[in-house]
């Protein structure tokens, strides 16, 4: 099974009380330093990975920008195929090269919206992107290492399959508070501790008022 998914690193920045965004979605929890030590890391995997709710709310590019190296390769989930055609990501994915993963659901219409882009369109899943045969599929394409970028919906499904072996938390010295503002684990959540995946702290780096907590999967 491990050898037949690609590694995959979870990052992500919260603020100490659990958060990575506020009820607006305002997400900017990293600094100047955090967002270097990020795109550093993305100049070394082969994928970056994030969900349909972070590409419509940051309308992000994810490329590498503040360090040296190559971009990785995109991946979204997005299981009914509604990413906006004005979107970053689809606005340069002749650029960039750019996976969208959508469900056996996705209306016709949304499918022949995509097939206009060159992107690579990956169809797993009744409803929902089924993760585990995404993964197959990526490694067969020769993707050894992804790095998820969130948000809180995709973590939780990485977390609840122990689809993971590494996990970057930066914590930022913010307080967000709200019930409605978006954890850094959404989901169902697990109903004991012990269900939790066992993690072992293998560094922690301070940026400033960051601390960068490196962990690994057990
Ligand atoms: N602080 C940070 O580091 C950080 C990082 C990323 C996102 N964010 C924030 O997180 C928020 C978005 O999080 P969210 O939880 O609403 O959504 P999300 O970005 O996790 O996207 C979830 C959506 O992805 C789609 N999806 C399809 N298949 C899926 C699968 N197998 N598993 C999971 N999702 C699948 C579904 O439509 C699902 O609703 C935004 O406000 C964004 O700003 C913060
Ligand atoms: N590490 C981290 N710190 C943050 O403060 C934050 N908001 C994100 N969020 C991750 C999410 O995927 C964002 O949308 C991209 O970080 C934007 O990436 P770009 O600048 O567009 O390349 N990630």
């Amino acid at each position: 099974m491990e050898n037949s998914r690609p590694r995959i690193i979870l990052s992500t920045a919260i603020s100490i009380d659990g958060k990575i965004a506020t009820k607006t979605n305002d997400s900017k929890l990293s600094s100047k330093e955090d967002i270097k030590r990020l795109h550093k890391l993305r100049s070394k995997v082969d994928a970056i990975l994030v969900g349909k709710n972070t590409v419509s709310r940051d309308d992000p590019i994810l490329t590498v920008r503040y360090a040296k190296g190559k971009n990785p390769i995109r991946i979204i989930l997005d299981s009914q195929g509604t990413i906006s055609k004005k979107s970053k990501i689809l606005q340069s994915c002749d650029k960039i090269p750019t996976i969208i993963a959508v469900s056996k659901k996705i209306p016709q219409k949304n499918l022949e919206k995509l097939q206009k882009f060159p992107i690579e369109i990956i169809i797993t899943g009744k409803d929902y992107v089924n993760l585990k045969l995404l993964l197959k599929k990526l490694s067969k394409k020769k993707i050894k290492t992804i790095l998820v970028e969130g948000g809180g919906t995709v973590n939780w499904e990485f977390v609840k399959h122990k689809l993971f072996d590494e996990m970057i938390v930066t914590l930022s010295p913010f307080l967000v508070g709200g019930e409605d503002a978006i954890s850094y684990v959404g989901g169902s959540g697990f109903s004991k501790i012990s269900n939790s995946p066992n993690l072992r702290l293998k560094s922690v780096k301070r940026l400033k008022n960051h601390l960068v907590l490196h962990y690994e999967k057990l």
